[in-house]
């Protein structure tokens, strides 16, 4: 046969092949709960005309929650996206999402690692699973004991005084508008990177992996948003990440062997606290003691960078959106700050005084703690993706029994929050549903996800957004610089847009962020 005649044969075929896998695949969804199935277009069409509603780049999982809503669909459903996406199994009640995270602890789907990895590396926790998972959970587990979280509190009140205040005030006394995205994404990565990799960096060296790490969160959010996004542009951003990526491996691999260098020569100085990379460190050379070999060394960078990248962006990002929240809410505001007086002082040097002789103080900052929650609850920044073990095919729930192999399979933290069975009237910003005791389910709220795998660094980011807040907001009052509130709401869940427009719906990145950096302007509280 000839070449040519060859191609004439595979022309031919491939039509035919193509139908009858559509037809297989179509077929699958027969009897599976989902919203409105075509033969033809599976629901590609139906999710399409869903991202149509809302902004450019929002994230996935509003549209999840979009299409569970408008489509009335309860507990699990199916989207049948091929040959566009992978198989979906969306989890959309707490209790099923808990059977896949805390009932048993499924594999991470196979995206995960590859997006985590090619950005952060696969040795990372966050890109593990199975025996090697275990392994670098044991190893970093540690450094997010209560002890060294006590360490951090100094950190986190010094760092807000030092960094956030003046920025603050520089813009409180010009009246321009900043993004509020990028003045706390100083601060809370210098408070993780102590937190992290202990000692301070020099200003320079922070402000470059500062820059370094936008070039991975840029090429990130251009490959989570694959449509519409120029070739060339994707591939000067891949090319921007690839070197942003060998500098701070670089610069970290000389300081780790700096740092095994001191614990190994016996003159570590644990008096400025302990690291989670001296931490990782000791439980290195407990095991293997002498020279780190490089597989091990490239285990202490993946990590360090997942930690940095990962701690910063999700705690900037609620941060942002709990001043966007407060400054559409002056009420919770006065509250908030009347706690801050109370629980406190009226006087921020008082105040600052009382947090280092009292730090457990925080854990009374109830009303705080709840304005976190909620927030949280509205803009959950993470977002999580299983598959089933090999040879397991169905996931039970309710006494059925759902098809689950080949799925990618989503617990969706954010239909959860805005299930109206769960957390009435759920687009109103009300911190008082986490006062009340019991009024919120255990597993229905989920930002940090739950079970074995949830976030290491929940206790963390929750202590640090107390004491920032605490430290931050009696002195200033905010406001949205570019909201224009809509007058019809995007979508069938949500009316929050009829409030602060396209600021409701986060943007996607490798965590889901506020969008437009959160423009803001800042005035003195009088
Ligand atoms: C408000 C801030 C944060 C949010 C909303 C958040 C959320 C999440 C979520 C949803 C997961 C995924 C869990 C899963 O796949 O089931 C996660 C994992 C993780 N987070 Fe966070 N996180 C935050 C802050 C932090 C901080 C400050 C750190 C550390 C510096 C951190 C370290 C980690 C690690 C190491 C994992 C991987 C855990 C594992 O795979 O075993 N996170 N986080």
């Amino acid at each position: 046969m000839t070449i040519v005649s060859l191609l004439y044969l595979l022309v031919g075929v491939s039509p035919i092949w193509f139908g009858v896998r559509l037809i297989q695949h179509r077929r699958l969804y027969k009897d599976l709960p989902k919203p409105p199935h075509s033969f033809l277009w599976g629901h590609l069409k139906l999710f399409s005309d869903v991202m149509k509603l809302f902004p450019s780049n929002t994230a996935l999982s509003v549209f999840y929650t979009t299409i569970a809503r408008k489509y009335e669909l309860r507990d699990i459903f199916y989207l049948d996206l091929w040959p566009f996406g992978p198989p979906q199994m969306v989890l959309i009640a707490p209790n099923a999402a808990d059977q896949v995270t805390v009932v048993k602890t499924y594999p991470l789907h196979d995206e995960v690692p590859r997006f985590v990895g090619s950005l952060l590396g696969d040795k990372s926790l966050p890109a593990a699973d199975g025996e090697m998972w275990k392994k670098l959970h044991r190893m970093i587990a540690p450094g997010f004991r209560p002890s060294s979280l006590r360490q951090m509190m100094p950190v986190t009140a010094e760092q807000t005084v030092k960094i956030f205040l003046p920025a603050l005030t520089a813009y409180a006394s010009t009246g321009e508008a900043f993004s509020m995205e990028k003045v706390a994404a100083q601060l809370i990565f210098s408070i993780i990177s102590k937190m992290v990799i202990g000692g301070s960096l020099s200003k320079q060296n922070q402000s470059q992996m500062l820059y370094d790490i936008d070039r991975i969160l840029d090429y990130a959010q251009s490959i989570a948003v694959a449509s519409g996004t120029n070739p060339v542009k994707r591939w000067t951003k891949w090319w921007r990440k690839r070197q942003a990526v060998q500098r701070i491996d670089h610069f970290l691999c000389s300081f780790i062997e700096k740092r095994r260098l001191a614990h190994s020569g016996g003159y570590f100085d644990s008096s400025q606290g302990t690291s989670i990379l001296d931490h990782m460190i000791s439980e290195m050379n407990s095991q293997n003691p002498g020279k780190l070999d490089m597989s091990s060394v490239q285990v202490l960078i993946d990590n360090i960078k997942a930690l940095l990248v990962g701690g910063y962006g999700t705690t900037t990002d609620t941060l942002c959106f709990i001043f966007i929240m407060l400054s559409f809410h002056p009420n919770v505001m006065a509250r908030i700050r009347r706690e801050h007086s109370q629980v406190f002082s009226a006087d921020l040097v008082k105040t600052q005084e009382i947090l280092q002789t009292t730090p457990n103080k925080t854990t009374e900052l109830l009303y705080t703690t709840a304005v976190i929650k909620e927030t949280l609850r509205l803009f959950p920044a993470g977002f999580s993706a299983r598959k089933t073990k090999p040879g397991i095919d169905t996931l039970q729930y309710k006494g059925k029994s759902y098809p689950a192999s080949n799925q990618m399979i989503i617990p969706c933290t954010h239909a959860i929050h805005f299930d109206p069975e769960v957390f009435p009237q759920p687009s109103s910003f009300d911190p008082e549903r986490f006062l009340e005791p019991n009024k919120v389910p255990r597993d229905a709220w989920r930002p940090f996800e739950r079970g074995a795998r949830a976030c290491l660094g929940q206790e963390l980011a929750m202590e640090e957004l107390r004491i920032v807040l605490l430290l931050t907001v009696r002195n200033f009052d905010l406001e949205c610089a570019t909201v224009e509130a809509r007058k019809m709401p995007r979508a069938p869940f949500t009316d929050l847009d009829l409030l602060m427009g396209d600021l409701a719906f986060q943007e996607m990145a490798l965590s889901a962020k506020p969008r437009g950096g959160a423009m803001m302007k800042v005035t003195f509280a009088i």
